[in-house]
């Protein structure tokens, strides 16, 4: 599809077609009286950005020399209305309340915002290939660190031969996530997925796991490029109006931003605990308060492990995490870490509800 066709496009859409909401009115009500504007980051670059109003898809300049962090796509923001000297311009960004982090590659990495205000993570998984666990856990404490809500999609369910059967294996890997099956060949599951997906969602996942195929049929419309359509154009798929937050038309908003397929931890302490939820609820019955479960006596883990009622593939998968997440943890720069800490999430609340759901499955 010509993304000329898009940028001319009228703008059919209200920013509550974007998820404004009653919190977003709170947020910004301050800034009302003074004749602001209310606007979503629909793209963001260095100097500038797209940002959606109820008037349309404004071009908005950012102004230099701010401290403030860099808008983000998602990010619900403030904008001084144009002149006819001057076009719009990014006043402030309001509160994150999730926010999806990369870790960079620089050595005082704070690592990079790639999408904010995200409600929904679908980590997809391609029932095609043999599971690779790892990789969902991974992605899993992702989108836990991030504050959004997890959901496991097992996408090509036409091409598995007993997929109700791979759904309760990665139920096994995933929980306190919902695990559902689809196919987009017959249809399956798409429904459910459409009912579970909420607010706005970002599709996770290896390249080929079926996402831009998956989001295609959220949007009803191919307007993302999948597989098969770039091997026959050979263009990259992100051109420079592209807009990476679209309304899906059952509600909702779908973020599609190019870092995320290769996004990986940075600073996921709690996202992991939360990913290795029964490993963190064992561990509170070891001896040592910082047991590493590497052979200390008294490990209720390991105790575990020997009873049979944990993998030992899901101990070594959390400490093999663990280290990867140290190593990014330990380039992030020392003043967000402390920032960090104070908004730290408890997660003894979602361990107990994680519990509690899981025990009523037995
Ligand atoms: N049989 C079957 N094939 C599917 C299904 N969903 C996607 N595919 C195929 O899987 C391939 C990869 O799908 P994409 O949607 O391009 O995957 P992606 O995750 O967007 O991949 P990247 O863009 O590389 O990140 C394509 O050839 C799709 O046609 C499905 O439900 N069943
Ligand atoms: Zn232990």
């Amino acid at each position: 599809m010509s993304q000329s066709k898009h940028h001319h496009h009228a703008q059919p859409y209200s920013l509550a077609d974007y998820g404004w909401d009653e919190a977003c009115d709170h947020a910004f009500a301050p800034y009302r009286d003074a004749g602001l504007v209310p606007a979503r980051i629909v793209r963001a670059e260095r100097s500038s950005c797209e940002a959606v109003t109820d008037a349309g898809i404004s071009h908005a300049e950012i102004p230099g020399g701010a401290d403030q962090a860099p808008p983000t796509t998602g990010d619900w923001a403030v904008l001084s209305p144009a002149t006819t000297s001057r076009g719009p311009v990014l006043h402030a960004v309001l509160e994150r309340r999730t926010a999806l982090v990369r870790s960079t590659a620089s050595r005082t990495s704070q690592g990079q915002v790639l999408a904010a205000n995200v409600d929904t993570v679908a980590v997809t998984v391609s029932l095609t290939a043999p599971l690779k666990h790892g990789r969902t856990e991974r992605m899993l404490a992702l989108a836990w660190e991030s504050g959004a809500r997890p959901v496991v999609v097992l996408t090509k369910a036409d091409r598995c031969a007993d997929p109700q059967q791979a759904a309760a294996e990665v139920s096994e890997v995933a929980p306190g996530a919902d695990v559902l099956v689809t196919s987009a060949v017959t249809g399956e599951g798409l429904d459910t997925l459409t009912a579970v997906l909420d607010g706005t969602i970002v599709l996770l996942g290896p390249s080929g796991a079926g996402k831009s195929t998956l989001g295609n049929q959220l949007l009803g419309e191919d307007r993302l490029t999948t597989g098969a359509v770039r091997d026959v154009d050979g263009k990259g798929r992100h051109t420079t109006a592209w807009r990476e937050l679209v309304p899906l038309p059952g509600g909702g908003v779908l973020l599609d931003t190019p870092g995320l397929r290769a996004i990986g931890l940075h600073d996921a302490q709690d996202g992991l605990e939360q990913t290795f939820a029964e490993i963190e609820l064992l561990a509170r019955d070891c001896r040592f308060a910082d047991c590493g479960h590497l052979g200390e006596p008294g490990c209720a883990v390991l105790a575990a492990i020997e009873a049979g009622e944990v993998p030992q593939r899901r101990l070594d998968s959390y400490h093999r995490l663990l280290r990867e997440n140290a190593y990014a943890a330990s380039r992030t720069d020392a003043r967000l870490r402390a920032g960090r800490e104070a908004t730290k999430k408890d997660i003894t609340q979602h361990l107990r509800a994680t519990y509690r759901f899981r025990d009523r499955q037995r």
